[in-house]
């Protein structure tokens, strides 16, 4: 597989505030790559390092085995802002042609636009257009000159459900054609929808670069789910990485709230939570989501593990 871009050791410094600290990543030809981080974790920083659009304060970025600040490394990059701003004046169909009028080899207006859910919106002025619409085609437009590497920064912010899944399968159809894809993302679904490898960012630093699976493993987390009069208790009993009360688990008429625990390990967990004598009942175990599990592992970065009041 080759390497199309890679970070090493890049550390990128405002001010006082460490945005990125000592990363090193490698972006391989023919993935999705979800990026995943809770606000100011570093995500655009790095896109925009990748972009040549920032230097780092030290350490080497590499697109396509060059600088990305010189313009003939970032021929074949493609990428969509987290803002998107289009001129308001033109067509969308001309904003379509300009883009991709620098790439060799386009993709025709009429396809991009019936790939992307736009086909009904060509004529119009991107000025008379929704959020919405303008955000699906700011992601198109990424793809339209068939770039090697696209870039997307939370290309489906303020998308409705359908045009969400529209965006996804369009995004999956141009990688099947050849693209690769780093994506970040403040839905975790899309992540897990979209992504081979998923890249978990905080505070600047990559906790986790693996498989999607293998990062739901990695931090192992299972969801205990019981109702109990004790449920403060419970939450502080050993292994607990993170405890919340159930959606809708207010306390109920018999006195006893419904938990949602994040454990590490679910057996030595039931053990423990066996020999407390605290009282429980419709006990339940299931593996955790990926959300979970990058909830579990941005919280277990301190010394110790957060505990939600509940
Ligand atoms: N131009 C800048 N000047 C000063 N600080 C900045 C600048 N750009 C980013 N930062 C800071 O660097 C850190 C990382 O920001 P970044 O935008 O990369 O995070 P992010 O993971 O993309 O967050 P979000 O999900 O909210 O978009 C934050 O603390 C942010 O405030």
């Amino acid at each position: 597989m080759t390497t199309l871009a890679r970070l090493d050791s890049v550390t990128r410094r405002f001010g006082s505030t460490t945005a990125l600290d000592a990363v090193s990543l490698e972006i391989r030809s023919g993935e999705i790559l979800g990026l995943l981080g809770p606000n100011g974790a570093g995500k655009s920083t790095m896109l925009t390092l990748l972009q040549g659009r920032r230097r780092p304060t030290s350490g080497t970025v590499e697109l396509f085995g060059g600088d990305p600040s010189l313009a003939r490394f970032r021929a074949e990059l493609g990428s969509t802002p987290q803002e998107t701003a289009l001129p308001d004046t033109l067509r969308v169909s001309e904003v379509i042609d300009l883009v991709a009028a620098h790439f060799p080899d386009r993709v025709p207006t009429a396809q991009l636009a019936e790939e992307f859910g736009f086909a009904d919106l060509l004529r119009r002025q991107c000025g008379a257009l929704s959020g919405g619409q303008k955000r699906r085609i700011a992601v198109a437009l990424a793809f339209a000159g068939r770039p090697r590497l696209v870039l997307l920064d939370e290309p489906t912010t303020g998308l409705d459900v359908d045009a969400r899944h529209g965006l996804w399968a369009a995004i999956r159809r141009h990688r099947a054609d050849g693209a690769t894809v780093v994506v970040t993302s403040h839905y975790l679904e899309e992540i897990e929808a979209l992504a081979d490898r998923v890249v978990v960012i905080d505070q600047g630093r990559v906790l986790a670069d693996d498989s999607l699976d293998a990062v739901r493993s990695r931090v192992e987390s299972s969801i205990v789910s019981l109702r109990s009069p004790s449920a403060q208790r419970i939450a502080e009993l050993a292994g607990v990485v993170r405890a919340e009360r159930a959606e809708g688990g207010e306390a109920s008429g018999d006195g006893t709230d419904r938990l949602d625990l994040t454990v590490a390990d679910s057996d030595e967990f039931v053990r423990t939570l066996v020999t407390s004598g605290l009282p429980f009942e419709r006990l339940a175990v299931r593996g955790a989501s990926l959300e979970e599990a990058f909830l579990a592992l941005t919280v277990s970065t301190p010394a110790s593990p957060e505990r939600i009041p509940v």
